[in-house]
């Protein structure tokens, strides 16, 4: 399969005399329809990552490819079509004084036709479940119902590829959820790349494949059962553990026994209610 994003030795620092570079030989290949979480303390070059593959910032060397176009002037307003931001503020992302001219601005911005537009803001709201708000102001919404119009205004400009920049870190519980189960419907439905920057480890764990970065270099990567069942080394890191993780270190410290295996939210439920029944 082909990488719709690649990216290859790439080495960035934001001003000649840092002493450090907040990129230091990135080399990474993100394929069509997965969803890769990055995470990492601190400074350890997330937003940089994201930058990069968006041509905001150019890689002192190395090589960005999205879609088989080389990131270079030519073509980078070509990439940036491919590719939808969703950042962290809720409240910095509103253009449009109803949900509904919001996610048209966008468009608009394109130059869709009136009637192309109204079809597809209703498209778009009707994926991230907004339909009912869409005469509604946005000051008026929630958290989390806020972000899903910032994901209905990308969605509706039909991006290869999504990434969240902190999406859900200003959202209480429930509208994390919300976020990422609109995410994940998503990227089922319609194949989208999503690539989510994230503090939030739970998040992460829902995610197709983990990459760890650590001082502006790719620490770890592999399948969060992979990255987080090493959790040592992440614990090391002063980094977070998913929650079944971290309710099995508690449980073993009791003295109750655990499968050594990485456990999914559902499957540690499964296995809990299994146990419970077999008491
Ligand atoms: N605009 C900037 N100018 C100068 N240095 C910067 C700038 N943005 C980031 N840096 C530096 O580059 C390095 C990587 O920062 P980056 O923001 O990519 O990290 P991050 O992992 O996204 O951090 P966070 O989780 O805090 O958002 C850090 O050392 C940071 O201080």
């Amino acid at each position: 399969m082909k990488p719709i994003i690649e990216l290859s030795k790439v080495n960035f620092k934001y001003q000649e005399d840092d002493e450090r570079q907040a990129l230091t030989d990135v080399t990474l290949n993100v394929y069509q329809g997965e969803w890769l979480a990055v995470i990492g303390h601190n400074g350890s070059g997330k937003s940089t990552l994201a930058k990069t593959i968006n041509g905001l910032i150019v890689p002192s060397s190395g090589e960005v490819v999205v879609d088989g176009l080389p990131m270079n002037e030519e073509n980078v307003w070509e990439i940036r079509k491919k590719i939808g931001m969703v950042f962290q503020n809720p409240d910095n992302q509103f253009v449009g004084s109803t949900v509904e001219d919001d996610v048209a601005f966008g468009l608009e911005n394109h130059g869709v036709a009136r009637d192309d537009m109204l079809r597809i803001v209703k498209e778009s709201l009707e994926k991230v479940r907004m339909s009912d708000f869409a005469s509604k102001e946005p000051v008026r919404l929630s958290g989390g119902q806020k972000q899903r119009v910032a994901i209905a205004g990308v969605v509706a400009l039909s991006p290869d590829v999504i990434i969240l920049d902190e999406a859900t870190s200003m959202l209480d519980p429930e509208g994390r959820m919300e976020v990422i189960n609109t995410i994940q419907e998503i990227r089922e439905e319609k194949n989208i790349t999503v690539i989510s920057i994230t503090h939030d480890i739970d998040e992460a764990a829902n995610a197709t494949r983990v990459l760890v970065m650590r001082e502006g270099r790719v620490f770890q990567e592999g399948l969060p059962e992979e990255i987080f069942s090493a959790g040592q080394d992440l614990i090391e890191m002063g980094l977070d553990l998913p929650f079944p993780e971290k309710l099995k270190a508690e449980m073993r410290a009791q003295g109750i026994e655990v499968p050594a295996d990485y456990m999914s939210e559902e499957r540690m439920v499964e296995w809990l209610w299994t146990s419970a029944l077999n008491k």
